[in-house]
């Protein structure tokens, strides 16, 4: 019988070529992610809990300061100051540090994660390597610790759910609307404890496809595993993972791209999706375009697509915090950067900024923002009276340019504003 990727990619970690979901295996992994956020819990349990005095492969892990960087606080600096202390006296070979960007994009752009690896990271979004056709599955500290001590650890072979794509976007509809459709159909518990994987999509490059692969965790999914086709030289495929015909899946999903209207996820749930049409007209303060979701250089560049030659509304901050240092030199040096910053856009240090709440502009009570990111939780973003919509970086870019939550097209077909292009 065919494998999934998630099967043939545990299999191959696991050394036995012919498991199937639900079959247990200890897995040998390939890279061990830990971010600021966790670190120091991590370093506790692996040295004072298990005793370990040792990472089992200095150059298997990577130590990314994303999710508060810069430090906000004396604390945290502390906190930061300590575990590079760590990572030098362990003899790391990857530190990302303040200003590189979000873990996940990081470790792409860096060639760490390749397409059929098993990578695991302190971090719900490392679903977010699937953008390379990698396992990746996020772990709380103890198990994390368990693998920096001995490069192992173990999976359930998941099931697999089949997201398929068909045609190709109208103007104006991205790859998130593809992602917030799945979200819509499948819902919150969807995938729980599965494979997703995601078919149909080989024209967008990795970045778009993490914006797939980082969704997954919000279906419940172990994995968001993209096709590999199309990925390039720079991402080559093992010959061992392949479409497999005959795989078995517990659910097939089709969408048909040509037909797909801009989607939004309305508070307070991310699976609370509907059609821009029929979210009715609402105010916007907060237009928020980041995170290892949407924020990047794609994105940044079809938000600028719209703004181009237009100003923000009144009353709108649009805060754009790049997802690494590598997107943001992108957008930098071929103009992508100037015309947002002309339309009255801020930008933010690469990194997660306020997609949790915790600096570089979170929400106040009764605030509205639209958000690129992939949670909408009360409280996401800092009061639990703010509302939060998740959306495109093309509807938030429209929406930034109107102040209330417009369908791109409505921005593009208008030439109101749009005098100085
Ligand atoms: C802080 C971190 C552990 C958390 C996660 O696991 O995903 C964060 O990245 C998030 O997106 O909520
Ligand atoms: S950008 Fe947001 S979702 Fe992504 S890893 Fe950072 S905090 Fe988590």
């Amino acid at each position: 019988m065919g494998q999934t990727f998630a099967e043939q990619i545990l299999g191959h970690a696991s050394g036995r070529s012919d498991v199937q979901a639900g079959d247990m295996v200890v897995v040998n992994v390939d890279l061990v992610m830990m971010h600021d956020s966790l670190s120091p819990s991590i370093i506790e349990t692996l040295h004072n809990e298990l005793g370990a005095e040792r990472v089992w492969d200095r150059d298997k892990v990577a130590v990314v300061i994303d999710h508060v960087a810069p430090a906000a606080t004396v604390r945290q600096a502390e906190q930061q100051q300590q575990v590079r202390r760590w990572v030098a006296q362990q003899g790391i070979s990857h530190l990302f540090d303040v200003g590189r960007g979000i873990s996940h994009p990081v470790l792409i752009e860096e060639g760490l994660v390749q397409p059929g690896m098993l990578v695991i990271g302190s971090d719900s979004h490392s679903t977010g390597y699937g953008a390379a056709a990698a396992f990746g599955s996020g772990m709380g500290t103890t198990d994390i610790a368990l693998a920096l001590a001995t490069g192992q650890t173990w999976f359930r072979v998941p099931e697999t759910v089949r997201v398929n794509a068909v045609g190709n976007f109208q103007p104006g509809v991205s790859v998130k609307d593809f992602g917030l459709w799945a979200a819509r159909t499948l819902r919150a518990d969807g995938a729980t404890y599965q494979s997703v994987e995601w078919h149909g999509v080989d024209f967008l490059s990795w970045r778009e496809r993490m914006t797939l692969a980082t969704l997954s965790i919000e279906v419940g999914a172990k994995a968001g595993i993209v096709a590999p086709t199309g990925l390039g030289a720079e991402h080559p495929v093992p010959e061992w993972l392949r479409v497999e015909a005959d795989a078995s899946y517990s659910r097939v999903v089709e969408c048909d791209l040509s037909t797909l209207e801009p989607q939004v996820s309305v508070p307070h749930y991310v699976d609370n999706v509907v059609d821009l049409a029929d979210v009715g007209r609402v105010a916007v303060d907060v237009v928020y375009l980041g995170t290892c979701t949407n924020g990047h250089y794609e994105d940044m560049a079809a938000a600028a697509s719209i703004l181009k030659g237009r100003r923000l509304a009144p009353n709108v901050r649009m805060i754009v915090v790049p997802a690494s240092s590598e997107s943001l030199h992108r957008a930098a040096s071929d103009g992508t950067l100037a015309t947002l910053l002309a339309a009255g856009a801020t930008i933010g240090t690469p990194g997660c900024g306020a997609c949790i709440g915790r600096h570089m502009g979170v929400l106040a009570p009764d605030e509205v923002c639209v958000f690129t990111g992939n949670r909408n939780f009360r409280g996401r973003m800092g009061s639990p009276g703010a509302n939060i919509y998740l959306a495109s970086p093309e509807v938030a870019a429209a929406t930034a340019v109107t102040g209330y939550i417009t369908h791109p097209r409505n921005v593009l077909d208008s030439t109101e504003q749009a005098v100085f292009a």
